[in-house]
């Protein structure tokens, strides 16, 4: 061993990109999405992604969860090398290693919430584990809704089952895409408390894109990116420190 290792060192990230670039299109519709990004994501943690309109934040995160290829750059999830994968090993890592919420909660309106939240598991084969989903379903406050149909329950709810179905795998990692963009301030300081209860209490890795310098402060970490690269971070931030720091980050055209 040498004696002089790194303080973060590679198996202490749930995910990892290196030079991590995205272009979409060609010619006079080519658009550079991601200009060789390098940034890790240390276990049990919970990163927010902030940037102004079009910075690419959603691609990174669509890159790092395997929903999307990069260009040029490398991946790691844990310690496998996601460009290495063909599709169907893809899909299966997303599947079993990573949990996703999305702003518009995306619920099987037909199944109950319970259905809902095992549904990822089910697909896999994998048996719940039980202590471990009583205690999430504990936690997100679900207990006597879980046979209702999404339609039966508020934005909130719905969003409370969607965390629900993130953490019931115990993924590697959880990536939230503006998770509280739906809902009212309430609602969504509700799923942000659980989601910072989940790295807190269970040691959770999260990963939370955001306009919302709110949501922001209940991360550990806050990256900054503008025009595909990362410009700055923050730790241990406030709402105010990450209003100043967006407050430059903005083009005066689109204040
Ligand atoms: N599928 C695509 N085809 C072409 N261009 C794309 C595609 N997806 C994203 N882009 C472009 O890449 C850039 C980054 O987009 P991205 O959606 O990652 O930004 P963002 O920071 O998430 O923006 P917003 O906050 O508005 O959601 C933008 O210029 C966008 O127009």
């Amino acid at each position: 061993m040498h004696p002089h290792q790194p303080l973060s060192a590679p198996d202490s990230y749930a995910a990892h990109a290196t030079d991590l670039t995205k272009v979409y299109g060609t010619g006079d519709t080519r658009v550079v999405a991601l200009d060789a990004v390098t940034v890790g994501f240390v276990r049990g943690q919970f990163t927010a992604i902030m940037g102004p309109s079009g910075s690419g934040k959603s691609t990174l995160m669509h890159c790092m969860a395997g929903l999307d290829s990069p260009s040029f750059g490398s991946i790691r999830l844990g310690d496998t090398e996601t460009g290495s994968l063909n599709d169907r090993q893809l899909t299966r890592l997303r599947r079993d290693r990573i949990g996703f919420v999305f702003q518009a909660f995306n619920l099987l309106p037909t199944l109950s919430a319970l259905e809902n939240i095992t549904l990822p598991m089910d697909i896999a084969g994998r048996e719940p584990e039980r202590a471990w989903l009583e205690s999430i379903i504990q936690t997100v406050g679900l207990a006597d809704r879980l046979g209702h149909r999404p339609a039966q329950l508020s934005g909130g709810q719905q969003q409370r089952v969607a965390v629900a179905r993130a953490l019931a795998g115990r993924p590697d990692i959880v990536f939230a895409d503006e998770p509280t963009g739906n809902l009212d301030s309430r609602s969504g300081a509700e799923i942000l408390e659980f989601l910072r209860g989940s790295v807190s209490a269970l040691g959770q890795t999260v990963v939370m894109v955001t306009h919302d310098p709110v949501a922001a402060s209940y991360a550990d970490r806050v990256v900054f990116l503008a025009d595909g690269r990362i410009v700055d971070e923050l730790h241990a931030p406030t709402a105010e420190a990450v209003l100043e720091r967006m407050g430059r980050l903005t083009p005066a055209h689109q204040v």
